[in-house]
C-alpha cells in the first residue's frame, strides 16, 4: 500500500505567527492540496469542550423517534436545512443510496447583506434546547478557522491574501452533522451498500470534525485506499471541487469514501461533523488566469458557484 503524507499543521502558526511561520504555513497547506488534497490542523478554535457538547447534541438529535425526525425533513429545502432521513442521498454514479442520515445548518445573515434574502431560514430543533446554539457556534467557529485557510492558500497561489473574503462573508456554506446508523442485519445489506460512497466535494472546502473515528479513505494517484487518521481533536481538511475549477485542477479535489466497519462493528453508529465552506452563489469559478498555461489546458467550462451547486445537487438526488 502506498503511504500518503497528510501534514499536521498548526493555524495559530499563520493566524499568529512570525512571517517565517506563515510562509512555511502556506507553502505546506499549499504543497499538500497540490499533491493529496488533504491536511489536518491544530488550534482551530475549536475547545475539546465544544467538540464534546457538539457531539452530545449530534447523538441526542438522532436518537429522537423517526416520527419526531421527520417533521423537520422539508422536501423544498432540497436537504440544506435540517432533516435528510435514511436512503436520500447516493454519490454520483451509484445506484444504491449511503447509510446515513443527516442534519444540515446553513448561513445566519446579521448584516444588511441583501444575500440574507436568498438563504433559507434554519430549522429549529424543539426538542433540544441547546441544539442550535451549540451547532451555530460551531458553524461560525469552522467558518472562520476556514476563512483563516482560504487566506494562506491565497498566498500559496500568488493572489492578494484577501481574495476570497468578501465571497466567502456570508457564503452559503453548510455545517452537516451525520450520523451512519448501526446495521442491524448485515446479510440483508445490498453489495454495494456502503457509508459514504466514493465522492468528491462539492465547496471550496471541508473541514471535518470526528475524522479520529476509523472508516474515511481517500484514493491516491496510484488509484489505492488510504485511510485518513486524526489525532483526538483534530480537524482534517480536504479540497473541493469548487476550488480545483478555480485553480485548473492546481489544487486536488480528492476522492474519498467512508468504508463499512467490520462485521462485529456494524451494530455500532458512527458519527462525523464536516462543514462545507461555499462562497456566495454569485462568485465566479473560472479558473484563474495564472493556472492556465501550454502546459495546463484549460479544463473546465466556466460557471458560477450557485449554478454549479444547482447542478451538482440534481446529481446526488437531494434536488428534484
Ligand atoms: O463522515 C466522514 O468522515 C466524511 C463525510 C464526507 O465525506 C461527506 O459528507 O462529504
Ligand atoms: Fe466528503
Amino acid at each position: 500500500m502506498s503511504t500518503v503524507n497528510i501534514p499536521r499543521l498548526d493555524l495559530n502558526d499563520y493566524i499568529h505567527g512570525t512571517e517565517g511561520q506563515r510562509k512555511h504555513f502556506s507553502d505546506e497547506i499549499g504543497k499538500a492540496f497540490n499533491e493529496t488534497g488533504f491536511v489536518t490542523i491544530t488550534n482551530h478554535g475549536l475547545s475539546k469542550e465544544l467538540i464534546d457538547k457538539l457531539y452530545e447534541q449530534v447523538k441526542a438529535l438522532f436518537a429522537l423517534p423517526e416520527d419526531v425526525k421527520l417533521k423537520y425533513e422539508i422536501a423544498e429545502l432540497a436537504g440544506q436545512r435540517g432533516y435528510t432521513s435514511k436512503g436520500k442521498e447516493t454519490a454520483k454514479g451509484f445506484k444504491v443510496p449511503d447509510l446515513k442520515e443527516f442534519w444540515q445548518i446553513g448561513q445566519t445573515v446579521t448584516d444588511n447583506d441583501p444575500v440574507k434574502f436568498e438563504y433559507p431560514e434554519n430549522v429549529h430543533v424543539e426538542e433540544l434546547v441547546e441544539f442550535n446554539a451549540i451547532t451555530g457556534e460551531v458553524y461560525q467557529k469552522l467558518e472562520a478557522a476556514g476563512k483563516h485557510l482560504l487566506q494562506a492558500i491565497s498566498v500559496y497561489l500568488g493572489l492578494d491574501e484577501h481574495y476570497f473574503d468578501t465571497n466567502v462573508h456570508n457564503g452559503n456554506s453548510i455545517l452537516r452533522t451525520l450520523h451512519y446508523f448501526p446495521i442491524e442485519d448485515p446479510d440483508a445489506l445490498p453489495d454495494d451498500a456502503v457509508r459514504a460512497g466514493a465522492h468528491e466535494d462539492i465547496n471550496l472546502i471541508t473541514l471535518l470534525i470526528g475524522a479520529s473515528a476509523d472508516g474515511l479513505e481517500l484514493l491516491t494517484r496510484e488509484n489505492t485506499w488510504f485511510p485518513v487518521k486524526a489525532h483526538g481533536e483534530d480537524v482534517v481538511v480536504n479540497v473541493g471541487d469548487m476550488l480545483q475549477r478555480l485553480t485548473n485542477g492546481k489544487l486536488k479535489s480528492t476522492t474519498h469514501r467512508v468504508v463499512n466497519p467490520p462485521r462485529e462493528m456494524m451494530k455500532f453508529s458512527r458519527f462525523s461533523v464536516p462543514f462545507f465552506l461555499h462562497p456566495k452563489a454569485t462568485m465566479d469559478l473560472s479558473s484563474l488566469p495564472s493556472t492556465i498555461d501550454a502546459a495546463h489546458p484549460k479544463q473546465f467550462t466556466d460557471i458560477t458557484a450557485g449554478a454549479y451547486l444547482d447542478e451538482r445537487l440534481r446529481e446526488i438526488g437531494l434536488k428534484k
